[in-house]
């Protein structure tokens, strides 16, 4: 049954329309694709060919393409994911001053027409441009929150069960921290069907699989050439998005403005979190052992320096 929830996706490219392809065939919501005016077409041309997938998939929703943000009034849900990818041989942080333009104008234009929305962002480097667009929007930081940990997570879940030979659906990893090369897997906390993964798995080939979930995105850009991931990372806006729309509180990390949790203030960095309709309801506060801390400390100072570039 379709609850009629607006959903914005804004950025119609690889990660956005592939979105609100899974939103509206999900049955999430009503689904606005929004890119630039020169743009307009192919989006609405995007948003038609989805809207006449709905009558095989069994959804209700409707999905309309557009580049007037007036379209996108009212949503109570808003992804951001507009900006430029990276190439090979680039970082994420390489995009920070482009993105962080890009981020700025779409976030002023969003809460102009949404006031009320939770946003996701997802443009990179995610970390910065989440904080980009909390001190730009001016909403509650509740409702500002960015996407890294939930696919990071994937990542690692797909990889230890590869090696273990069991289904994904009973790995349970555990990534927090920023979207780049020092994030922060939990190896510690992570299980599998409720077994703690160091007793499965010898040191070093947790520490293979570690390493191979910090250069997950670097991967399949190589791989790939001309684009980054985006079946992977729209499924997990997917999932962050559910969560909020139909309130279940679903534990995900997410990317939250922190003032003092974990230590660090004035700071946007991968929590754990409890994900409903107000957007982050709690930030969950662990234990950390001192490497753990040392090395979420990397993290956000990684994420520190990103930000001190664009004040
Ligand atoms: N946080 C994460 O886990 C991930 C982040 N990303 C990031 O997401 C972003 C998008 O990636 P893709 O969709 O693969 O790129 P893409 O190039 O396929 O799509 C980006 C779209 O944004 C649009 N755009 C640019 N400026 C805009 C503006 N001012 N207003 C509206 N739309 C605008 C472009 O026209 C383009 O259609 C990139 O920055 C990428 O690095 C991608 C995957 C995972
Ligand atoms: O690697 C990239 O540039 C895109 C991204 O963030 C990811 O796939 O993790």
């Amino acid at each position: 049954m379709l609850e009629r929830k607006k959903i914005s996706v804004i950025g119609a490219g690889f990660t956005g329309a592939t979105t609100a392809f899974l939103l509206a065939a999900k049955e999430l919501g009503d689904v606005v694709l929004l890119d630039i005016p020169s743009l307009e077409n192919p989006t609405k041309g995007k948003a038609l060919d989805m809207l006449e997938a709905m009558p095989v998939i069994g959804s209700d929703a409707h999905v309309v393409g557009t580049s007037n943000y007036e379209d996108t009034a009212g949503s109570d849900l808003v992804i951001i994911t507009a900006g430029l990818p990276r190439k090979p041989g680039m970082s994420r942080d390489d995009l920070v001053n482009t993105n962080a333009n890009i981020v700025k104008s779409v976030t002023e234009q969003v809460v102009r027409y949404s006031p009320d929305a939770c946003l996701i962002i997802l443009s990179n480097p995610v970390d910065a441009m989440t904080y980009v667009a909390f001190k730009t929007s001016g909403l509650p930081k509740e409702r500002v929150i960015g996407q890294a940990g939930v696919l990071d997570t994937a990542r690692f879940n797909t990889f230890v069960a590869m090696e273990l030979g069991v289904s994904v659906e009973d790995v349970h990893g555990f990534v927090l921290g920023v979207h780049g090369d020092d994030m922060v897997p939990l190896v510690r906390y992570a299980n599998v069907g409720g077994v703690p993964l160091e007793k499965l798995l010898p040191k070093e080939r947790i520490d293979a699989i570690v390493e191979r979930t910090r250069n997950g995105g670097g991967e399949i850009v190589s791989l790939m050439g001309n684009a980054s991931a985006y079946y992977a990372p729209a499924a997990s806006l997917l999932q962050m998005a559910e969560s909020i729309l139909k309130d279940k509180r679903r534990v995900l990390p997410a990317i939250a403005y922190l003032e003092g949790e974990y230590g660090y203030q004035d700071l946007t960095l991968g929590v754990p979190t409890v994900l409903g309709k107000g957007g982050i309801e709690r930030v969950l506060e662990l234990d950390l052992l001192p490497e753990e801390k040392a090395a979420l400390d990397k993290s956000a100072a990684s994420v520190r320096r990103l930000i001190s570039v664009l004040a």
